[in-house]
């Protein structure tokens, strides 16, 4: 049986985030990649020297190319953009009744710019939200959806409490922006919290980790995974691609999508 899997978000022409890096882990775990693209972006290693989004009827266009024909299993979304974007592609989400829909809230690259509008946070909480089977923050994006500060393990449990109260079915936090060198990265079910931690690699080459790390829980949904499985794969996926990096660009580096194997 051949598993699918749809990404609804930005193009990273350098290729370690975004799009292509929801691309490249579809592949190696295994299961279909297509994409729609909210947005092109100029991007390499050093950061991002162009944002390009483009029209709500394009976005419409491909995500229904997608869904009449090709009906994925699951469903991630990543860079948005704007307030536009975002309406439309809830509206679709719920047109289309797709319920495995992994929500990466990106907000800011690595390097400092923005790939979501400030004034369309609001919107990302109001229509994404109750829609995201899965929430995949990482800590300063879950401050802004809870408008909290987070310093302490305890604090991300609270954020994280809060997000499912706004709608999300699984939250999983990303430990990456945590202090010291172990990271944690935490699910809240509506029950209990399960944390999986590891040793914090000692490397600048770091680019496109978080969609990479939600990219492989979407691939692991796809095949009708436990969310408990499909973090699991996802964080050793994450864990091999950023211990056997490629030393590649002049900046902060992607990750090596290849490095993992089931
Ligand atoms: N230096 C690192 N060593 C090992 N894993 C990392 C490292 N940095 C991030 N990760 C992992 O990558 C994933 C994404 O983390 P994070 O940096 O929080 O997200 P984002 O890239 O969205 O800012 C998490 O699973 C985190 O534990
Ligand atoms: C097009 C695009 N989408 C998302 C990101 C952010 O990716 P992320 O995995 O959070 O990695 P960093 O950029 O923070 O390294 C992006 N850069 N470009």
């Amino acid at each position: 049986m051949t598993h699918k899997a749809l990404t609804i978000a930005g193009s990273d022409s350098g290729g370690g985030a975004g799009i292509q890096a929801d691309l490249k882990t579809f592949h190696q775990l295994r299961v279909f990649g297509m994409s729609a693209i909210t947005a092109v972006t100029a991007q390499n290693t050093l950061g991002v020297q162009g944002v390009y989004p483009l029209s709500v009827e394009a976005v419409e266009r491909q995500i229904d190319s997608v869904a009449v024909d090709l009906s994925p299993d699951a469903v991630k979304t990543g860079m948005l953009f704007s307030e536009e974007i975002i309406e439309l592609v809830a509206c679709k989400i719920k047109q289309h009744g797709w319920i495995r829909v992994v929500v990466d809230p990106v907000m800011i690259a690595k390097g400092g710019a923005p790939l979501l509008k400030q004034e369309a946070v609001k919107a990302l909480q109001r229509h994404m939200l109750p829609l995201a089977y899965v929430l995949t923050p990482n800590i300063p994006e879950a401050e802004v959806l809870t408008n909290m500060r987070i310093e302490t393990l305890e604090q991300r449990k609270e954020a994280a409490k809060k997000l499912h109260d706004m709608g999300v079915r699984y939250v999983v936090m990303k430990g990456g922006h945590g202090e010291g060198d172990e990271l944690v990265d935490l699910l809240y079910d509506g029950e209990q919290f399960y944390e999986w931690k590891s040793k914090r690699i000692d490397t600048k080459h770091t680019h496109g980790t978080g969609c990479t790390f939600a990219a492989a829980i979407t691939a692991q949904l796809a095949k009708e995974k436990t969310i408990y499985e499909a973090v699991d794969v996802a964080k050793r996926f994450i864990q091999a691609a950023v211990e056997q990096t490629l030393q590649i660009g002049s900046g902060h580096g992607p990750t090596n999508h290849w490095a993992f194997h089931e």
